[in-house]
């Protein structure tokens, strides 16, 4: 079993301090979803995690393994297992999807033991067909021109080639219809297992029919306020944010 441990976590960006104390631990064989208003702090949480310049950690410390992975670069964080969908996937033209994929997907790998092209082709064919991916998106550039839906759709893609130990999902629902949200869950429950822990950022309890999760986390106001199982999410559709924030003696829910 690998943990990764998020401890007193307090983040800045941009002289202003939004992560204030964020204390989470996922372990592998686990799917944790955080949930919260708009601008409390959940994707700085992500992009922390992933090391993203431009976000400075204050104080306390995120471990992999017990091992602190502050002072890792992004490409360190991903070849020890941690995998980032991100709310906004970027498009690079120039570079095909097949092509990227195959790259990152080397890039977990000792040289002499990188991907036969054969089996990447079968394996990329095989998960392009579980999440209901046309043939052709393989072959264009990385997100050029596809639709918000469709971009989710291949980060899910990643993920599934990528078998990543963590994977940190930052709003993988936003902008997806009901067939594609059924289809982008089946592939993430494709991957659970002892083997494999995830974060689930999401303002929707909807998603979290489809994956259910072990433990349910709210956040507000830069930390973790609540924790419970899968039901804390329905609670919350029910009294809102606002609603909680006075049964927990808190001031107000911040919002964007
Ligand atoms: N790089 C940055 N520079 C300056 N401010 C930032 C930066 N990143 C985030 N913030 C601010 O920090 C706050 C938290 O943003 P964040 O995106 O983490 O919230 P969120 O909980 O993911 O919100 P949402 O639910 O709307 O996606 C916001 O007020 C945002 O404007």
């Amino acid at each position: 079993m690998t943990t990764l441990e998020i401890k007193n976590l307090h983040v800045q960006a941009e002289g202003q301090h939004i992560l204030k104390g964020v204390n989470l631990t996922v372990s592998t064989g686990e799917i944790h979803a955080i949930m919260g208003p708009n601008g409390t702090g959940k994707s700085t949480l992500s992009e922390t995690i992933m090391g993203r310049s431009g976000y400075q950690v204050t104080e306390g410390d995120i471990l992999l393994d017990g091992k602190s992975i502050l002072n890792w670069t992004v490409d360190e964080r991903a070849r020890h297992g941690l995998f980032l969908a991100m709310q906004y996937p970027q498009e690079i033209p120039g570079i095909t999807n097949m092509e990227f994929i195959r790259a990152a997907v080397n890039a977990g790998r000792p040289k002499e033991k990188a991907i036969k092209v054969r089996d990447f082709l079968q394996q990329l064919d095989e998960k392009m067909a579980l999440l209901k991916i046309p043939e052709e998106m393989a072959e264009r550039y990385l997100n050029e021109g596809f639709s918000g839906g469709e971009k989710k759709r291949n980060e899910i893609l990643q993920l599934l080639m990528l078998k990543p130990r963590f994977a940190i999902l930052d709003e993988i629902d936003s902008g997806l219809d009901i067939d594609a949200l059924t289809i982008v869950a089946k592939g993430v429950n494709s991957l659970r297992g002892t083997e494999f822990g995830s974060l689930i950022i999401t303002h929707y309890q909807r998603l979290l029919k489809y994956i259910v999760p072990d433990v349910v986390h709210i956040m507000m106001g830069g930390r973790i306020v609540k924790t419970g199982g899968p039901d804390l999410a329905a609670e919350l559709e029910k009294t809102g944010y606002e609603g909680l924030a006075k049964t927990l003696g808190l001031e107000t829910a911040d919002h964007d």
